[in-house]
């Protein structure tokens, strides 16, 4: 495997093939007697056989051993520092924010340098969602993980990370995301310290919005989803599986590396997205646009237009807009808001919100720009300006409410209890008598006369 000069294919839930040896995918069927090369052919499904043709999801994997040559899984007893007790802690429905989440001095993998912050629901009805973040330094060795609950959408705040999959090779840097879903399994190398966010969901896969009205391109374009071409190791060495399973962490040990994979093809695979590559869309007159115009990828719920949970970017672009209030708009939502920021500052929060730190709105609690954002951006000169430059900072929505865990309000000792003072300087600016002029999109007919 050639970690240096990584290939990629490109598509979004496309159908690919690929071979790392000249041959090894066998023609016109999945299961010959007899695979090319002898090796095993293997089906990953990422959906029930049965699911609608447009929503069914699988790969045929041809691979050195299947599988199912391991050990029996047993309870693991490393250490790790994922939590999906949502329900034990008292709700706190306040704005929060994190300061910059600690980054580990001991040796500490990407695996156990995860830490889950908050979450809701649990994998065994597959239903609900777990926001964690890593802090790590250390590659895996001769392991893997796999998560039989559900797909992680993994940010990268600081350090680029080298992943290893039965899919074949990624290299995912800061301004990047990857997708590893359901039941791929994966090893993380770090060249140092890494820090990042990951968003786990359970209900179903993340699939691109629809565009509406926008038309057939935009947004986060298809071709610019990147998947690995197939690579493989012929290593027979002692191994180890980190299964997650309902929730717990199980390893089984086997002995030869699970990255045996010499082919593969399907529509069912990890894949990366470098969030430039995103196409803006924005309001070029007057007012905000809903911050959904920014969504990346959504996980849906079966109720129509409803996520399970939707990663928002928010990207570096112009603001043209006239006569408005250009930040976000003051806010109360029937979503919960989970904010990460990769570089640069937010605009609604020029200060306190800091790269590798992290914000949560929960579901009717009120939030918006801070007063020194209110203040400048209600008096500033409304020419064409660049907003957001130099910065990068997304937002995992989610339609649940979502309980916190012990480590994401207490033991990661990052909670900023100065938060709420951010908005306290908001001055009443009320004046009964002071009718304005107000400016309208249509020239000469103001529309306070
Ligand atoms: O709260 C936030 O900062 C995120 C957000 C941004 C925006 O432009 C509109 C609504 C919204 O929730
Ligand atoms: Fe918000």
């Amino acid at each position: 495997m050639d970690k240096h000069e990584l290939k990629y294919l490109s598509g979004f839930g496309s159908e690919l093939a690929t071979e790392a040896l000249e041959g090894a995918l066998p023609e016109g069927q999945n299961s010959p007697q007899v695979c090319p090369y002898g090796l095993y052919a293997e089906q990953l499904s990422g959906t029930a056989f049965t699911a609608p043709r447009e929503a069914n999801k699988r790969a045929w994997l041809y691979r050195i051993r299947p599988s199912v040559v391991h050990k029996p899984f047993v309870a693991s007893s490393s250490k790790h520092n994922l939590d999906y007790d949502f329900d034990s802690r008292h709700p706190n429905p306040n704005q929060l924010r994190w300061k910059p989440f600690s980054l580990p001095s001991a040796r500490t993998t990407w695996v156990e340098g995860l830490h889950t912050v908050c979450g809701a629901g649990d994998p065994k009805s597959r239903h609900g969602v777990a926001i964690h973040v890593y802090l790590c330094n250390t590659s895996m060795v001769d392991s893997a993980f796999c998560n039989a609950d559900g797909d992680l959408l993994i940010v990268p705040q600081q350090g680029t990370l080298h992943l290893t999959t039965e899919f074949g090779l990624l290299k995912v840097g800061v301004g990047e995301i990857v997708v590893v879903q359901q039941g791929m399994r994966f090893a993380v190398e770090v060249s140092g310290a890494a820090r990042g966010y990951v968003l786990e969901v359970y209900d179903a896969h993340f699939v691109l919005p629809n565009l509406g009205p926008i038309g057939a391109n935009g947004l986060a374009n298809p071709r610019d989803f990147l998947a690995p071409v197939a690579a493989y190791e012929d290593r027979d060495v002692p191994f180890t599986i980190i299964q997650k399973y309902q929730n717990h962490l199980f390893e089984a040990r086997q002995d030869h590396s699970c990255f045996d994979v010499v082919a593969w093809h399907g529509n069912y695979y990890p894949y990366k997205y470098d969030l430039n590559r995103f196409m803006v869309v924005n309001a070029t007159a007057f007012d905000h646009c809903d911050p959904s115009i920014f969504t990346v990828l959504t996980c849906p719920s079966l109720k129509p237009g409803v996520a399970i949970a939707d990663f928002v970017i928010f990207p570096p672009r112009w603001a043209v807009q006239e006569h408005t209030f250009r930040p976000p708009y003051y806010h109360r939502n029937t979503m919960t808001e989970f904010m990460g920021l990769l570089y640069g500052n937010y605009e609604a929060k020029e200060t306190g919100f800091l790269p590798g730190g992290a914000t949560l709105h929960s579901m009717m609690t009120p939030h918006g720009p801070d007063a020194q954002c209110f203040n400048a951006a209600s008096t500033e000169a409304l020419v064409p300006k660049r907003v957001a430059d130099g910065t990068q900072s997304f937002m995992f929505e989610t339609s649940l409410g979502l309980g916190l865990t012990e480590w994401g309000e207490k033991t990661c000792c990052a909670i900023d209890d100065e938060y709420f003072k951010c908005w306290q300087p908001l001055a009443k600016n009320f004046d009964p008598n002071n009718k304005p002029v107000q400016k309208t999109a249509v020239k000469g007919k103001p529309v306070t006369e």
